[in-house]
């Protein structure tokens, strides 16, 4: 709104279009858009449908009975056909509008135009999403919404999902901890991969979810979350002891989970489960995401000694990314960087890990350790990312399927206040207790005193 009113100020939607209208576009992308640039882009793209189309090389010839009515009814020449198009749906960011191909075309002629269309139609992008067999939707986007992050106002989240970012074509990114159990996060220093999980625990705080944290960074990327947390360990002698707990706790599940299956040899197949999530509701252990931050300093050693904690703690933490899922435990994993060369088990741990999400990097081998195994593209659009846009980076699975995201910015207070509201929702786990960090009292603001002092005159 606020936007809305700078740029009424700035002369208004009609005035905008004259003198005003670059300034505005500029400055107030947003609400230039949607006061001014729908309605343009709308013409323009109704009245250059067919020629766009056929100018891009996606239209088909007309079929011969349309030929001969042409031909019987009016002179003109026939002209290739563009596929159907449904209604064009404005958007906050632009415009939506579904098309049906026609036999012969495939979704990637369009993905290939992709840019051409953009140039015709003047916007700052066109996705193309293929909607059911012969359908797809055009997304158009009229500005970079990725420059100023602002959230969809209605998002699908719900338990164990998080709407953390927004992608490139203004549709919001959800980390899905029941889709995508265990998910990778790489970036160089200053990246914006603490902004990432901020919003990751902000979002899960008021869920009934136990949240524990393995910060190596002494704790000062998750102490000010600590009324919230479960647990917390704050250096690899701590992680040491909390990571078997953890591991304990999931054999605990498994073994729940056996129990309920060997209730009676003629249950139904629906009642027998694989994991907790086919328990009842009250039998149900409440789910744990553990978030691991800076990751390499769990597997660096400087003595023999230190040598055998290592691999203890990474062979759980692997166990725990491999068998975790079932028992409802999620790891979340943050590093600088996360390659073979940090020693034995961190490339079976990286396989374990399915989402991937790289903020910028100093190095295309650091973009390869998160996404090479994804798809290539995926890799250069990492290492394209411009230090001046922190929280900008590239997320993909390893399905293949990459976009840009960012996320918006959530400053450190208010996620920490998140959290401390959400206190009261840190669930019951004995195993956890002696983990619980102190929570630090909040420093009292002084009262003034009750007797003013007041000078001493003679
Ligand atoms: N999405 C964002 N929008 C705006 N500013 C951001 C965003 N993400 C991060 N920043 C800013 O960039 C700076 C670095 O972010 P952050 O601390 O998250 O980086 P980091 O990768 O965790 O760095 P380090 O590893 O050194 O802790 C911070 O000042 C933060 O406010």
């Amino acid at each position: 709104m606020s936007d809305l009113m700078t740029l009424l100020e700035v002369g208004g939607p009609v005035a905008a279009l004259g003198g005003g209208a670059a300034y505005a576009r500029a400055k107030h992308p947003a609400a230039y858009w949607s006061t001014v640039g729908l309605p343009v882009s709308t013409v323009r793209l109704l009245s250059t449908y067919g020629s766009v189309m056929e100018a891009c090389g996606l239209t088909v010839a007309p079929s011969r009975l349309r030929v001969l009515a042409a031909k019987a009814m009016t002179r003109r020449e026939v002209r290739p056909v563009p596929p159907r198009r449904g209604l064009i749906r404005p958007t906050t960011t632009g415009l939506r509008i579904r098309l049906r191909l026609a036999p012969g075309q495939e979704p990637a002629d369009f993905a290939a135009s992709a840019e051409r269309l953009r140039h015709a139609w003047g916007v700052h992008a066109v996705y193309v999403t293929p909607v059911k067999p012969g359908v797809i939707e055009l997304r158009l986007v009229g500005y970079d919404v990725l420059r100023r992050v602002r959230m969809p106002r209605k998002i699908a989240d719900g338990f164990l999902k998080v709407p953390v970012a927004l992608r490139e074509d203004a549709t919001p990114f959800v980390r899905d901890y029941r889709t995508i159990p265990h998910q990778l996060t790489l970036g160089a220093t200053l990246s914006g991969k603490s902004m990432y999980l901020r919003h990751l625990i902000a979002g899960l705080a008021p869920q009934p979810v136990a949240l524990v944290g393995i910060d190596c960074k002494r704790g000062v990327e998750l102490a000010p979350f600590a009324p919230r947390l479960s647990a917390l360990a704050t250096d690899p002698e701590q992680a040491a002891e909390l990571l078997p707990v953890l591991v304990k706790e999931m054999e605990d599940r498994y073994d729940l989970i056996k129990a309920r299956q060997g209730i009676a040899p003629g249950t139904p197949d629906e009642e027998i489960t694989s994991d907790i999530w086919g328990l009842p509701e009250q039998e149900r252990p409440v789910p744990v995401v553990l978030f691991v931050d800076e990751v390499a300093e769990l597997f660096l050693v400087a003595t023999k000694k230190d040598e055998e904690r290592r691999d203890e703690m990474v062979t759980q933490l692997i166990r725990l990314a491999q068998l975790g899922r079932a028992a409802g435990m999620y790891l979340e994993v943050c590093g600088q960087r996360f390659g073979a060369e940090l020693g034995k088990g961190a490339t079976m741990l990286r396989a374990q890990l399915t989402g991937r999400v790289c903020h910028r990097v100093n190095d295309e081998a650091s973009a390869k350790m998160a996404l090479g195994d994804i798809a290539p593209e995926a890799v250069v659009a990492a290492c394209s990312i411009a230090p001046e846009r922190p929280g900008l980076a590239v997320a993909g699975d390893t399905s293949g399927g990459w976009s840009r995201i960012r996320t918006p910015y959530l400053s450190l207070t208010d996620a920490a206040e998140t959290c401390r509201t959400s206190a009261g929702r840190v669930p019951d786990l004995p195993a956890l207790e002696p983990f619980r960090p102190d929570v630090p009292e909040r420093p009292v603001e002084h009262a003034a005193p009750v007797v003013l002092p007041h000078p001493v005159t003679d």
